[in-house]
């Protein structure tokens, strides 16, 4: 088993780049199951979550060329054939060939992906979408069968802006007979860039990136090329990175309105920025100030930052508030964070953080892809050596991680226990 070895302590300087977005590759390798025919997809970050969907997507019959970051997709011989708990359980986004294969094949049967470290996660929206525009749906025995004579664009509206929810029903409505009115949607950048991969295959979609899409059905798609987003959380992490140590860092091929949000916060924690072009330059005192963050939907505080700003409010100048409205169950890194001496109370879905004016190295385990990442940064930041284990859920989402620290200074290496 492989884990992190952190000598912390080092101001971290230099300049870092951002891979692919994980979350927007995701569900457009996905909807590649749209079209039986050639995707070339750009800037596919190299990580553990997309090996888990490019599997899936072999195992319905893709072929797939990997070069470097892009991908070659060619899903002629694609059938929709059952999914069981093995593949659909190894990475909650499973969910997201539901929407396309419905809109391709008309029927789909695939294990229920389940809930995962951070909460239940369950699926009803995304079905009650399905059943919306005509599909018949049963729940039996831990599997979700969906079938359809035929799609019929509908109105639909989400309780809550479900990311994954929204995709999944453009994803179905691409082909789909008529007209979908979908409110309160997700208004993330990945569904943005979703939205923009499905209309360069022929799909007729407008409004992401609002509370309201329109999506006009079509008959069939074309083949098409796309470049994937940078990795706003990925690029937030690193900017925690360099606040966590009183770094100078630039972090670049990223889109800097992304990561307002963060920016935003951190900004009021006391750090400085530059935004030119494609990259942010940031610039922090020794200690930042302490601040209240609350988690909401885009454009509001991700909640895949929150985490790692719980690890950086930890050594922070006074007492913070971290609010998670998002997820039910997303505070496992306070314990292993009280490990390396952190002072932290939870009250219900809040973080109540004293900010210390050191933390000391040690022991600790990621429970989930943030936490894992919060931890690193923790470790960062601390005095002497902090060792990450169950790293796996770290590999999910950052390529590369221990790599692109060093280069800014940091001494961080992968080992086997
Ligand atoms: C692959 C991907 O893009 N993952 C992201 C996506 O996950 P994901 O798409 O799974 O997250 P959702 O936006 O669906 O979840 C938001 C909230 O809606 C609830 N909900 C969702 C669906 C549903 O049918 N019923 C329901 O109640 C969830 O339990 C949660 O409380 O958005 C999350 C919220 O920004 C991020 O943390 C994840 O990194
Ligand atoms: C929660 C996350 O991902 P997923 O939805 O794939 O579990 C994440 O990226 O932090």
């Amino acid at each position: 088993m492989e884990r992190i070895i952190i000598k912390g302590g080092n101001r971290l300087k230099g300049t870092i780049t951002v891979s692919g977005a994980k979350n927007a590759v995701l569900p457009i390798l996905g909807a590649s199951l749209l079209y039986g025919g050639e995707s070339f997809i750009k800037n596919v970050p190299n990580l553990q979550d997309v090996e888990v969907m490019v599997e899936l997507l072999e195992y319905l019959g893709a072929r797939i060329n990997r070069e470097d970051h892009c991908l070659r997709i060619d899903n002629r011989n694609v059938a929709s054939r059952e999914i069981g708990e093995d593949l659909m359980r190894k990475m909650r986004a499973s969910n997201l060939v539901l929407g396309p294969l419905l809109g391709r094949f008309r029927t789909v049967l695939i294990s229920q992906p389940g809930g995962c470290n951070i909460g239940s996660r369950p699926m009803d929206l995304h079905l009650r979408g399905m059943r919306a525009l005509g599909a018949r749906i049963e729940e039996r025995a831990g599997f979700i069968k969906a079938d359809a004579a035929r799609l019929v664009g509908a109105d639909i509206y989400l309780d809550v802006p479900s990311v994954g929810a929204t995709e999944n029903i453009m994803m179905a409505a691409s082909l789909a007979r008529g007209r979908t009115t979908l409110r309160n949607a997700a208004r993330e950048p990945e569904v943005v860039d979703l939205q923009s991969y499905l209309n360069q295959m022929g799909a007729k979609i407008s409004g992401a990136g609002t509370d309201v899409i329109r999506i006009e059905g079509v008959e069939s798609l074309n083949p098409c090329r796309h470049t994937v987003i940078p990795d706003r959380i990925e690029a937030g992490t690193y900017l925690v990175a360099a606040a966590i140590t009183g770094g100078e860092v630039t972090v670049e091929s990223i889109i800097p309105e992304h990561v307002e949000p963060v920016l935003a916060k951190l900004r009021e924690a006391g750090a400085e920025f530059e935004v030119t072009g494609d990259a942010v330059h940031i610039r922090c005192p020794e200690r930042l100030r302490a601040i209240d963050v609350r988690t909401l939907p885009y454009p509001g505080f991700p909640t895949d930052m929150q985490p790692q700003f719980v690890a950086l409010l930890s050594l922070a100048d006074g007492t913070s508030t971290v609010t998670e409205t998002i997820f039910e169950n997303r505070f496992k890194h306070v314990s292993e964070l009280r490990r390396l001496g952190a002072d932290i109370r939870l009250e219900g879905n809040t973080a109540i953080i004293k900010g210390k004016k050191s933390l000391s190295g040690a022991l600790v385990e990621a429970s989930d892809l943030r936490a894992g990442a919060a931890l690193v940064l923790a470790g960062l930041g601390a005095e002497n050596t902090t060792v990450v284990e169950q790293i796996e859920h770290i590999d999910r989402g950052y390529e590369k991680l221990e790599e692109k620290y060093r280069n800014l200074g940091a001494e961080i290496i992968r080992a086997r226990a």
